[in-house]
């Protein structure tokens, strides 16, 4: 993935060693004298922070006349609050307001009314007596000394009503520690970010941060760079991003937390982004792909912005994506944007089922090898045939690539100089699916290889082994849904899909389903994304390629393909297809399936091992354990009841009907604490299933 070359090495860390504690790191070999001079100045406590630097005292000349500019607004703004500030406070003296509370609360009051009733007359005529004293001073002051008199009066009046009506501290709440660049506080005191972190229990009380590099203006907003004690881990800091944007005073949105990976970094070391305002408002970017005559398809395709202006570019050949995220957030968006790349490469053979059946999809039609728009039962059986017909060309790939020669084909992989070589025929192919859940949860009955199933069923059998096995040979699954849940996109499909991008879901455990499990306790949520961030989701690329390589996640903006735009592109696909000789199938007017050896396909797909109906609360579990099944050792009671929404006492009696009784067990909490708490050994679980299994065999 190519980030933007300027931020990128303008966020670069410089070098680490030596290390001073709270003190910004500087390896410089001894200096000479007006240099530490300099140093000395710069470091001292006495000299206030914006004569430390240049850049620091331009910025505070510069916020010192904005301050002067604006004077006579916020003067004007302070003596109107003053007024309303006195007049309340009058209000309540005159009623006797206290007394009245006090005699009010001790139930009181009517025992109380003459005498209350007597002091508010009282203070009336206090007022009065006030008032007619201070107009008749005024007066013969004007008298006496004239109209310059009525004027000074009238100044300190507004004066102290200014100062009645100054903005206290913690009225306007708190101020953002990294601010943007019209505040003074942006000149801050490495202690105040030592503090943040103090105060979002990042590090100790005796704890401190190093500073790696000095805080720095990066794109719109500021970034530093520092170590933390050698106790703490950067991906806690991750993990707790939302407690320290509290402590900094800043939305989450506007705080980016990264490790700093590979040469120069290590685990404990954290670079964080604070923007100046939300970095994903504004107007959508166009997507670069408009700008280009065509693209190659194992070049990652530009797919977003993150935070930080940087591209995002999304590899695709030899992995495959999932896209999740409620209705009306961006995901066709996201699928298009992906599809574009391989629309403008024509070497690329595209199979596009859209279950929506809507016009987003409409203009691939010119381009696409297969195409099927419609969620009626005979799309649905559509797609399936199309698929097995892709399981087939899946196995006939590997069988060819066999035949090649080492030179040719080095490891039973696609190579780009096969994929484009018509002779051999085995272009890049990609299976992208809009509204994918239309097709997987069909629940019409069928009989693959003499066993029962459902279509829907029988569709994730098929995509699951095409995104199993198809990245080697060529394939690209693309896959988008508005229900990321575990029953619609099974562990057995999820789990063999390598890129996710979870746009705005409803819940955790969604952005779990498309993100991959406990990624939510990682500091990725896609659940906490804002309804209004249109486009704007988080990316687990593969980690299997060079973009999952140094991140596990990452929040991009994913840019704008307006549907005209989408339209060009295609037509650009199609013209591009045109001169290659390579335009085929649907966009050729061929639509019928190629005769394919249905039992080779089932033997692949190894039907033999169709899930059994397990009884409830064991389905429940073992779908919310998925994949993990295999890895988990023990999961606690309360992880279930919370992630089942069970009660827990009926949900205990039904598991230990089923063979499952809880035992207590040592696990270690988030804070690294080790607590023993009751649940269930996941081994017992794994057993239960297999005996239950053994009993009533597939369905
Ligand atoms: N990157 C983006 N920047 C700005 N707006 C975007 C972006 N991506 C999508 N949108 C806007 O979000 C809205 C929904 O987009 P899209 O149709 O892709 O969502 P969807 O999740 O596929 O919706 P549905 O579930 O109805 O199919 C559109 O109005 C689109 O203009």
């Amino acid at each position: 993935m190519n980030g933007d070359e300027e931020a990128v090495n303008a966020s670069l860390p410089v070098r680490a060693e030596p290390v001073y504690e709270a003190e910004l790191v500087d390896d410089a070999p001894p200096v000479p004298s007006f240099v530490s001079g300099r140093l000395f100045w710069q470091r001292s406590r006495f000299v206030p922070v914006a004569f430390k630097s240049r850049q620091a005292l331009k910025q505070a000349v510069r916020d010192v006349l904005v301050g002067l500019a604006r004077s006579p607004f916020t003067f004007a703004g302070a003596v109107g609050r003053g007024l309303v500030v006195c007049a309340r406070a009058w209000r309540r003296w005159v009623r006797v307001h206290d007394y009245r509370e006090a005699a009010e609360q001790a139930e009181k009051l009517a025992d109380k009314f003459v005498e209350i009733r007597a002091l508010t007359l009282f203070r009336w005529k206090v007022s009065g007596a006030v008032a007619a004293a201070a107009g008749v001073v005024l007066l013969v002051a004007d008298l006496v000394y004239g109209s310059l008199a009525l004027w000074i009066a009238g100044g300190v009046g507004a004066v102290a009503l200014a100062i009645a009506g100054r903005r206290k501290d913690g009225a306007p709440g708190r101020k953002a520690v990294l601010a943007g660049p019209r505040t003074l506080t942006w000149t801050m005191d490495p202690q105040v970010l030592v503090d943040a972190f103090r105060d979002a229990k990042l590090i100790g009380k005796d704890e401190s941060l190093r500073l790696v590099e000095r805080a720095s203006r990066v794109g719109a907003g500021w970034a530093i760079t520092v170590d933390l004690p050698a106790t703490r881990k950067a991906a806690d800091v991750i993990k707790h991003r939302d407690a320290l944007a509290s402590a900094l005073a800043v939305d989450e949105v506007q705080l980016i937390v990264e490790r700093v990976r590979g040469r120069g970094g290590h685990a404990g070391r954290v670079f964080l982004w604070v923007a100046d305002e939300d970095p994903y408002s504004g107007p959508p970017r166009r997507t670069p792909l408009l700008d280009v005559e065509w693209w190659d398809a194992w070049q990652p395709v530009p797919f977003g912005r993150d935070a930080r202006q940087r591209r995002i570019d999304l590899p695709l050949v030899w992995t495959s994506l999932l896209i999740g995220a409620i209705p009306r957030q961006g995901k066709t968006m996201a699928a298009r944007l992906a599809a574009a790349g391989l629309v403008l490469d024509p070497h690329t053979r595209l199979y596009v089922f859209d279950g929506k059946g809507g016009k987003d999809w409409k203009a691939v039609d010119d381009v696409a090898h297969r195409f099927v728009c419609g969620d009626e039962l005979h799309h649905v059986e559509q797609v399936r045939d199309y698929l097995v017909e892709l399981v087939a060309e899946v196995q006939a790939r590997y069988a060819r690539m066999s035949a090649l020669d080492d030179e040719i084909c080095p490891e039973s992989k696609i190579t780009p100089a096969i994929s484009r070589d018509a002779g051999l025929n085995m272009p890049i192919t990609a299976v992208i699916i809009d509204e994918v859940q239309v097709f997987l949860e069909n629940p019409a009955k069928i009989v693959v290889g003499g066993k029962k199933t459902t279509l829907g069923e029988y569709i994730v059998d098929l995509l699951a082994y095409l995104a199993r096995k198809g990245p080697a040979a060529g394939i690209v699954v693309v896959l988008a849904t508005q229900r990321p849940d575990s029953q619609t996109i099974p562990s057995r499909l999820r789990s063999v899909l390598g890129s996710r991008f979870a746009l705005r879901v409803m819940d955790w455990r969604d952005s779990n389903i498309v993100l991959g499990e406990q990624m939510n306790t990682r500091g990725y949520d896609a659940s906490a994304l804002l309804p209004r961030h249109k486009g704007v989701g988080i990316l687990r690329p593969d980690g299997d390629t060079d973009a999952g390589a140094d991140s596990l996640a990452m929040t991009v903006w994913t840019d704008y393909l307006a549907n005209s735009e989408w339209q060009e592109i295609c037509a650009r696909g199609r013209t591009l297809r045109e001169s290659a000789r390579t335009l085929s199938g649907h966009a050729a007017g061929d639509d019928t399936a190629r005769p394919i050896d249905s039992a080779a396909v089932v033997k692949a797909l190894g039907t033999g091992e169709q899930a059994v109906d397990l009884p409830e609360p064991l389905a429940s579990v073992v779908r919310y354990l998925g994949d993990e099944i295999d890895e988990r050792e023990f999961v606690p009671t309360a992880e279930l009841v919370e992630a089942l929404e069970v009660e827990a006492t009926a949900f205990a009696r039904q598991m230990g009907e089923l063979g499952c009784r809880p035992v207590r067990h040592y696990v270690s909490a988030d804070d690294g604490e080790v607590k023993r708490v009751r649940g269930y050994l996941v081994d017992q679980i794994r057993a239960a299933v297999t005996e239950i299994s053994s009993e009533t065999g597939p369905t």
